[in-house]
């Protein structure tokens, strides 16, 4: 396989600006800036949507080399994985070097409808898909490569990336330089408009949520419980010092099978990514699909009857304690206090 990267790497974040966007939905223009400097190569950011503002000005902020913005016209909202990978795919094939780079790397946002973006993506456009990459690397020749998970979380793997295009699916990187202003680059901003023939949107339709639950989207505390919670009394007691402490409610997969609250709250490599500033883990074991949906930077407060649990080694403060105690004893000591 042919290893030598030819011409400077071009990197583009591909975003749809949707009507609800959050922090996390901006994650591959932070990382396309990032690994744009560390291999000396060109970041840019293609994106579809209604509202591209606000993923136009942290581009700026960034220094994207350019920002290509598909006219809302062409893209009429809401916008299904099979679509946005079609006018994505007719956009980078008539503005981006798709073909003539094949060491091209493609970023979207992890979680459910990114990945399912990415694999649509990469059989568009006949690259590489890597899944959810955690870490990239390039050797001083310019050779990628990148380090996801494997067997359900069990094991780290690295990938050497030889010939791409590649595409990736990203969170934030956990890298200190990654998100920091570009100062002296000015971002070349173009409006396009692809004619792509939309294929029809799959039938779906929208439940509201019966829950008035605060979200785990975007919540600074998480009081999160797992089997050791017993069953839904046990929930109802950490939706309570959840409301008292303004946190959102989080729950491990076999509390979520178990039917003690809605799937929404899983946390984990199946369910959601949170990233509060605290995480208090609650009659849960800490096991490595669990852990994966933890941004690296939230403090962990653990709780857990047995002092050997895997979830003390990633906490920062861990109570040996029976729930059936503890919760009560600490809505009280909140109830008593002045606030
Ligand atoms: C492909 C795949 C994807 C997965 N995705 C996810 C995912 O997204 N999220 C997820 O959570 N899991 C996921 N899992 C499941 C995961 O492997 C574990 O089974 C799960 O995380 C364990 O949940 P738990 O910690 O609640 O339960 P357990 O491991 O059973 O732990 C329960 C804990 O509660 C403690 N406890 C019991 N009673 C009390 C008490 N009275 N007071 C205090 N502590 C008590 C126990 O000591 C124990 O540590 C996935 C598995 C696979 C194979």
């Amino acid at each position: 396989m042919q290893a030598q990267a030819e011409s400077p790497r071009a990197i583009y974040a591909l975003i749809h600006t949707g009507p609800a966007m959050a922090a996390a939905d901006y994650a591959p223009l932070e990382t396309a800036s990032a690994l744009a400097r560390r291999c000396q190569g060109s970041a840019h950011a293609l994106l579809v949507g209604a509202a591209p503002q606000a993923a136009i000005d942290r581009a700026r902020e960034l220094g994207l080399d350019t920002v290509w913005v598909v006219s809302a016209g062409a893209a009429p909202e809401p916008l299904q994985s099979q679509q946005l990978a079609d006018i994505f795919a007719a956009s980078l094939a008539r503005e981006g070097p798709v073909g003539h780079a094949p060491d091209s790397l493609f970023l979207v946002a992890a979680g459910p409808a990114g990945e399912e973006l990415a694999g649509r993506l990469a059989a568009r456009l006949k690259a590489v898909p890597l899944g959810k990459c955690k870490h990239f690397e390039f050797d001083a020749a310019g050779r990628m490569s990148v380090q996801r998970a494997a067997f359900g979380g069990r094991l780290d793997m690295t990938l050497a990336c030889r010939r791409g295009p590649f595409v990736a699916a990203v969170r934030k990187l956990d890298d200190a330089a990654q998100g920091q202003p570009q100062d002296s680059h000015a971002t070349a901003v173009c409006h396009i408009s692809p004619a792509v023939p939309l294929r029809p949107a799959y039938p779906a339709s929208a439940t509201a949520r019966a829950e008035q639950q605060a979200s785990l989207d975007g919540a600074k505390l998480v009081v999160a419980g797992g089997r050791g919670m017993g069953g839904a009394d046990g929930f109802a007691a950490l939706y309570e010092l959840a409301a008292r402490l303004e946190g959102a409610v989080g729950a491990s997969l076999p509390a979520i099978d178990a039917g003690w609250a809605p799937v929404a709250r899983q946390v984990g490599q199946s369910g959601k990514y949170v990233a509060p500033e605290i995480y208090l883990a609650i009659g849960i074991s800490g096991t490595p699909q669990h852990m994966a949906g933890i941004a690296p930077h939230t403090r962990i407060i653990a709780v857990n009857k047995d002092p050997d649990a895997g979830i003390f080694q990633a906490a920062q403060i861990g109570v040996v304690a029976d729930w059936q105690e503890f919760l009560p004893a600490l809505i009280s000591a909140w109830d008593g206090a002045p606030h």
